[in-house]
C-alpha cells in the first residue's frame, strides 16, 4: 500500500465552489494520522465550505478527497440535526435507523454521562444540552473521520468544558477529528495540530507539540490572519 493511500484523509488539489463568487482555492492536504484538528479562519474564510463537502453535501468543482478504506465521516453540522419531537431516550435507537456506524451502547452511554432526562424531548432541551446531546451522537458512530462544525459557538465555559471532555473520552483513539471554531485560547491542549484558512486557501498548519516553547498558539493564529 502506498503512503498516499493510508492517510486517513487526504485532499488533493480539491476545489469547491459556493454561490457565484467564493471558491476554496486547490486545497493540498494529508492527514496521515490520528490526531485532533482545529480549523480556523475568519468569517467566510471557508471552513463549513470545506466541511460540508468533505462529508459529501457540497461536490467538488475539481480535484478529490479520499478518507482510508470505505470509511465515511462522522459530520457534526453547525445546527442541530436531531428531530425535536424526539424523546431523549429514543434518539439512539432512532439514529442507528440512518446511521450504518452508529453505536447505540456508547450513544447509551454518553446519554448518562450528559445526565440528560432520558423521558425529556429534544426540543424540551436548554439549547447547551441540546448542542451536548448533538455533539454526543456524532461521537457515537464509529468512524475513522469526524467532522464537527463549530460545536462549541453557543456554549457557556462549563458546558464548553463537559463537551470538550465528551471529546477526549470519545474519540476512538485511532481516529481523526477535525473541528472548526474561532475559540483558541483554552483549548490549546486539545489539538494536536491547527489549519488556517485564509479566503479559501490554506494559510497556515501548525503542529502543536513542535510550537516554539513559550510560543503561543493563539499569536501564532492570529499573526498569520492579521498578515494574510
Ligand atoms: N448557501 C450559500 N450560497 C452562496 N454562498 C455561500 C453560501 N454559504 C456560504 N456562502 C459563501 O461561502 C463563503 C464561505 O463561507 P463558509 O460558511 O464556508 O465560511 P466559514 O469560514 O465557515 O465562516 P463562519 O466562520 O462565518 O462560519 C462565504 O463567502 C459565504 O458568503
Amino acid at each position: 500500500m502506498t503512503e498516499s493511500m493510508n492517510a486517513l484523509l487526504e485532499l488533493g488539489e480539491l476545489v469547491v465552489a459556493r454561490g457565484r463568487k467564493f471558491c476554496l482555492a486547490p486545497l493540498t492536504i494529508r492527514f496521515a494520522n490520528p490526531a485532533i484538528v482545529g480549523l480556523f479562519g475568519h468569517n467566510g474564510a471557508g471552513k463549513t465550505t470545506l466541511l460540508r463537502s468533505l462529508a459529501g453535501l457540497l461536490p467538488p468543482k475539481s480535484g478529490f478527497f479520499r478518507f482510508r478504506g470505505t470509511a465515511s465521516p462522522a459530520f457534526l453540522p453547525d445546527a442541530p440535526f436531531i428531530y425535536k419531537f424526539l424523546r431523549v431516550g429514543s434518539v439512539p435507537e432512532v439514529l442507528s435507523g440512518y446511521f450504518d456506524d452508529f453505536d447505540i451502547a456508547r450513544a447509551k452511554s454518553i446519554i448518562d454521562d450528559l445526565t440528560l432526562d432520558a423521558s425529556k424531548k429534544v426540543g424540551d432541551l436548554s439549547k447547551g444540552m441540546e448542542e451536548q446531546l448533538n455533539l454526543g451522537m456524532a461521537l457515537a458512530r464509529r468512524s475513522s473521520v469526524y467532522l464537527f462544525d463549530e460545536p462549541l459557538a453557543a456554549v457557556d465555559p462549563v458546558t464548553r468544558d463537559r463537551m470538550l471532555e465528551l471529546i477526549k473520552r470519545h474519540k476512538p483513539d485511532d481516529a481523526l477529528l477535525i473541528i472548526s471554531t474561532h475559540l483558541i485560547a483554552g483549548l490549546e491542549s486539545l489539538f494536536d495540530e491547527c489549519v488556517v484558512l485564509h479566503d479559501g486557501r490554506l494559510l497556515l498548519r501548525v503542529q502543536v507539540p513542535e510550537m516554539p516553547p513559550g510560543g503561543s498558539l493563539e499569536s501564532s493564529i492570529k499573526e498569520a490572519m492579521i498578515h494574510a
